[in-house]
C-alpha cells in the first residue's frame, strides 16, 4: 500500500528485524507485512537461512524488514554457528526488533533468542498464532509474565495469517521508527535478486514435496545463470493478425545439494518424477515472478558433510 509523497522531513524509517525461535512464524509474518513472497515458508523447521530484506511503504512512514533465521539451540555444527552470527550480526545495526514467539508459549528456545535481543533497542513482542489459541483470557496471565521477563515496547497479539492483524501491526510500528529519510523507492519490494529468489523457489518447492523425509541442511546453488533479451518480432506477421512482443528468456541451470546418497534418490522420486514437479513448479512461479520464459535445469549432487565444513559454508556464500 503506497500513497503519496508527504513532506520532506515527516519521513520515518527503520531497519526492523524479525527473530524468534525456528517455526515460529517469522516467514509468514515477513510475506505478510511486505506483500509479495520475498522468504520462503514451509512446514519444516529452519528453513530461513538467510538474510533478506523486505521493504514497505506505507504513508510516512518506510519498514524496511530484515528476515534473521531462528536461534539455533540444538545443532553445534557449522551451519548452526554461522546462523547464530547471522542473528547477532543482524540485530546489531536495527532500529527495532520484533520478537515472535506462539501465543501462550515462552519456552527456553524463546527465552535463548529474548537473550540475544539488543537491551538499548526498542523490542515489540509479537504473540502470533492468535488464531490457535481457544481460551482468550487465558492470555492475560502469560502476558503479565512476559511484562516481567522483559520491557518490550509493546505486546501484540496477532495471527499473521489474518491480514487485518497485520496492517494493524505496522500503525503499532510506525511511531517507533526513527524520523528520517526513506532508504528505498517508495514501491521497493526487496533487496534481493532474481537469482536468489530462484534458489528459495526451488528450495521451497523441495521441501514442499519431499515432506518431512528431507534434513533441512539441503541447499540450491545456482550454478548458471543467463539472460537473453526478447527476440525480435518475426518477419511478416500474418495478417490482421497483432505482433505480440516475446518476454525475455532466463537460462538457468541449479544443484540441489545433498548430505547423503539416499537423500537423493527421496529428491529424485521414482523414475525422477518428484524432481521433475519440483522443476516444473519452481519453473512456473519464476516465469510469473520475472515476466520472463525459464529455461530451469536441476542436477541434485551429494556434497558429505557440508554442513559441518566451513570451507564449504563460504563457497555456498553463507557469510
Ligand atoms: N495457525 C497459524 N499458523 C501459522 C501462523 N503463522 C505461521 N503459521 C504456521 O507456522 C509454520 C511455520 O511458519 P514459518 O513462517 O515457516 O516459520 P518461521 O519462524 O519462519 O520458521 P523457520 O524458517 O524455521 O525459522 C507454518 O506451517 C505456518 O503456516 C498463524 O498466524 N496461525
Amino acid at each position: 500500500m503506497t500513497e503519496t509523497t508527504p513532506t520532506p522531513g515527516a519521513q520515518r524509517c527503520g531497519l526492523i528485524a524479525i527473530v524468534g525461535r525456528p517455526n515460529v512464524g517469522k516467514s509468514t509474518l515477513l510475506n505478510a507485512l511486505v506483500g509479495q513472497k520475498v522468504s520462503i515458508t514451509s512446514k519444516k523447521a529452519q528453513t530461513t537461512r538467510h538474510r533478506i530484506t523486505g521493504v514497505r511503504t506505507v504513508a510516512e512512514n518506510q519498514f524496511v524488514f530484515v528476515d534473521t533465521p531462528g536461534f539455533q539451540t540444538r545443532h553445534g555444527n557449522a551451519l548452526n554457528r554461522n546462523l547464530n552470527r547471522t542473528v547477532t550480526g543482524a540485530l546489531a545495526d536495527v532500529d527495532l526488533v520484533l520478537l515472535v514467539v506462539e501465543a501462550g508459549r515462552f519456552g527456553l528456545d524463546d527465552a535463548k533468542v529474548l537473550a540475544l535481543c539488543p537491551k538499548d533497542k526498542p523490542v515489540v513482542l509479537v504473540a502470533n498464532k492468535l488464531d490457535a489459541v481457544h481460551r482468550r483470557q487465558e492470555l492475560l496471565p502469560w502476558l503479565k509474565d512476559m511484562q516481567e521477563r522483559h520491557p518490550f515496547t509493546e505486546y501484540v497479539p496477532l495471527s499473521a495469517k489474518k491480514a487485518a492483524d497485520v496492517e494493524r501491526l505496522f500503525s503499532i510500528l510506525a511511531p517507533h521508527l526513527p524520523q528520517q529519510d526513506w532508504f528505498f523507492e517508495e514501491d521497493a519490494l526487496t533487496d534481493r535478486s532474481e537469482r536468489f529468489l530462484a534458489s528459495e523457489l526451488i528450495r521451497e518447492k523441495l521441501f514442499r514435496l519431499t515432506g518431512d523425509e528431507l534434513p533441512y541442511s539441503c541447499t540450491v546453488v545456482i550454478d548458471k545463470w543467463e539472460e537473453e533479451d526478447a527476440p525480435p518480432p518475426s518477419a511478416t506477421p500474418a495478417k490482421g493478425k497483432p505482433v505480440l512482443p516475446k518476454p525475455p528468456l532466463r537460462r538457468i541451470a541449479a544443484s540441489i545439494v545433498v548430505e547423503r546418497e539416499a537423500h537423493k534418490g527421496m529428491v529424485i522420486g521414482e523414475g525422477g518424477e518428484r524432481l521433475k514437479r519440483i522443476g516444473s513448479e519452481a519453473r512456473q512461479e519464476l516465469e510469473r515472478l520475472t515476466e520472463a520464459r525459464v529455461f530451469l535445469e536441476l542436477f541434485v549432487k551429494v556434497r558429505s558433510g557440508w554442513a559441518d565444513s566451513e570451507e564449504h559454508l563460504r563457497s555456498y556464500g553463507y557469510e
